[in-house]
């Protein structure tokens, strides 16, 4: 059967040829297409950017997992990869090949058929392509760190003042986990712990690796479009997969990868969702040597292993993240306790028996009743236009403090930073890192 026969004639005249000879042929038929026959409020059409699946360890990477949930609210019309392996595998696994599969996600922002998005691809992308998706009038679910710089969490938290768009960022800590972390809140904002004073969040050590031999990328690969607006280097299978975790051209190590979640909730425990420390100082090991804030070399991972980071926050607290057990403690003068994504323990928490938490905690943390789940939070939003939980203004704010922590390593001294201007004291050379230079091409148009 011919491509014609499966798509809407607008398909034919809007679709790039090469969005066009990527179509599975499965394709979706005119009548499943048609805009005019549905509506987007009771069944949006979605795509993925970014599937991710690691044949080798036949690991699925997290679009896979999004995807699954986001096809209980809505209709998955496009599966984007620069991988064409992984594009057709994520298609089969979230709707039975019946999707478009397209390379380049500008074919998928210039469709009118597709309403929000889900971003899933390595972390340098996510920015530019989240800004554009909310121009182009799509609503957006992007993975987690939404950025790898302090200003693209700027253009982003403006673009969703200047769109009106949806975007929910993937920190399902904030909603998921039996509400594990929202207890964690609540224990902290209803004194259990008296006043707080100290925060150790604990991330696992970040991979070492390296060095490697570089190589003509994959047939499957558009290789020059997985780098997008980073820097261009030759080919590594170690800097692409899941492994681009361990390179800050693409993302922010341990750092971002689990800071994003924990100095998230940490964050919104201590009310500093709209602000910042003022001062973060540190030791991380490197297993590649560092001069003014850059790798002296291209061939190995280039993130700290291990590290330990403090943080100062107004009213004397104290955040601390190091190379430790994953999760957060949270001390205060009247006790302690431990949360992460398998326990809540403590003597406060079992307090809780004796003299539990209002009824309506809950309630009060979400400002309303707590979200099902994150991904259903999203679908809610993009029906009521409400904010979601997780808002890319608050994520901005943490994670700007896990990137502030990773600069404080790269460059091996101390920092003094101005949460109201968003900028370092009297710091020229610290002030370089607030953006970074894309590559020709793939800048952000705001
Ligand atoms: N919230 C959570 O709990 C989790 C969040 N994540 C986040 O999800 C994101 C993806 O992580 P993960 O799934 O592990 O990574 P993977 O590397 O497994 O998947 C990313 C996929 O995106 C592809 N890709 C790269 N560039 C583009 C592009 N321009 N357009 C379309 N596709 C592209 C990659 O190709 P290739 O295979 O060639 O590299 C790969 O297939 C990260 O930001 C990560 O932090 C991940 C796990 C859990
Ligand atoms: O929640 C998570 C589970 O671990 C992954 C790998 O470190 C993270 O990327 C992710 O955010």
């Amino acid at each position: 059967m011919g491509l014609d026969h499966l798509l809407t004639r607008r398909d034919v005249l809007g679709a790039t040829a090469g969005a066009l000879a990527a179509a599975c042929t499965y394709g979706l038929r005119a009548e499943e297409k048609s805009v005019s026959k549905r509506s987007a409020l009771e069944q949006p059409r979605i795509a993925l950017l970014g599937a991710g699946w690691r044949p080798d360890i036949k690991r699925n990477g997290r679009g896979i997992a999004i995807g699954l949930q986001a096809v209980k609210f809505a209709e998955m019309g496009v599966v984007c990869d620069v991988d064409s392996i992984a594009r057709d595998y994520a298609c089969q696994k979230i709707c039975n090949g019946k999707s478009l599969l397209v390379e380049d996600y500008r074919d998928v922002l210039s469709r009118d058929d597709i309403d929000a998005v889900l971003i899933a691809t390595p972390d340098h992308w996510h920015a530019k392509m989240s800004i554009e998706a909310m121009l182009a009038g799509k609503d957006v679910y992007c993975e987690k760190p939404a950025t790898v710089t302090i200003n693209e969490g700027r253009l982003m938290a403006d673009a969703v003042n200047k769109t009106g768009r949806i975007l929910q960022v993937g920190t399902q800590q904030r909603t998921e986990s039996d509400h594990r972390f929202a207890t964690a809140i609540a224990l902290v904002q209803e004194g259990r712990i008296g006043k707080l004073q100290r925060i150790e969040i604990g991330v696992d050590p970040g991979n070492i690796g390296g060095p490697f031999t570089t190589s003509p990328p994959p047939p499957q690969l558009n290789w020059n479009l997985w780098q997008g607006p980073a820097a261009e280097h030759e080919y590594i299978t170690e800097r692409t997969h899941w492994t681009f975790r361990w390179w800050y051209e693409y993302a922010g190590g341990k750092l971002t990868d689990w800071g994003a979640h924990h100095v998230d909730i940490a964050q919104w425990a201590i009310g500093q969702l709209d602000s910042g420390p003022s001062r973060v100082r540190g030791q991380g090991v490197f297993h590649v040597p560092y001069e003014n804030g850059y790798p002296t070399r291209t061939d190995t991972f280039n993130t700290p292993s291990t590290f330990d980071v403090q943080c100062q926050f107004p009213d004397d607290i104290t955040m601390v993240i190091n190379s430790g057990e994953n999760g957060i403690l949270f001390e205060g003068t009247e006790g302690r306790f431990f949360v992460n994504r398998g326990k809540l323990t403590g003597l406060p928490v079992e307090r809780l028996k004796k003299d539990p938490l209002p009824k309506d905690y809950l309630e009060r943390i979400y400002d309303g009743p707590p979200p099902a789940s994150h991904m259903s939070n999203f679908f809610d939003c993009i029906k009521t236009r409400k904010q979601p939980v997780s808002d890319m203004a608050s994520h901005q704010r943490t994670i700007t403090t896990c990137h502030l922590a990773n600069l404080t390593l790269r460059l091996g001294r101390e920092l003094q930073w101005n949460p109201e201007t968003e900028t370092f004291i009297n710091d020229s050379e610290a002030d370089q890192f607030i953006s970074r230079k894309a590559r020709p091409g793939f800048e952000i148009q705001m």
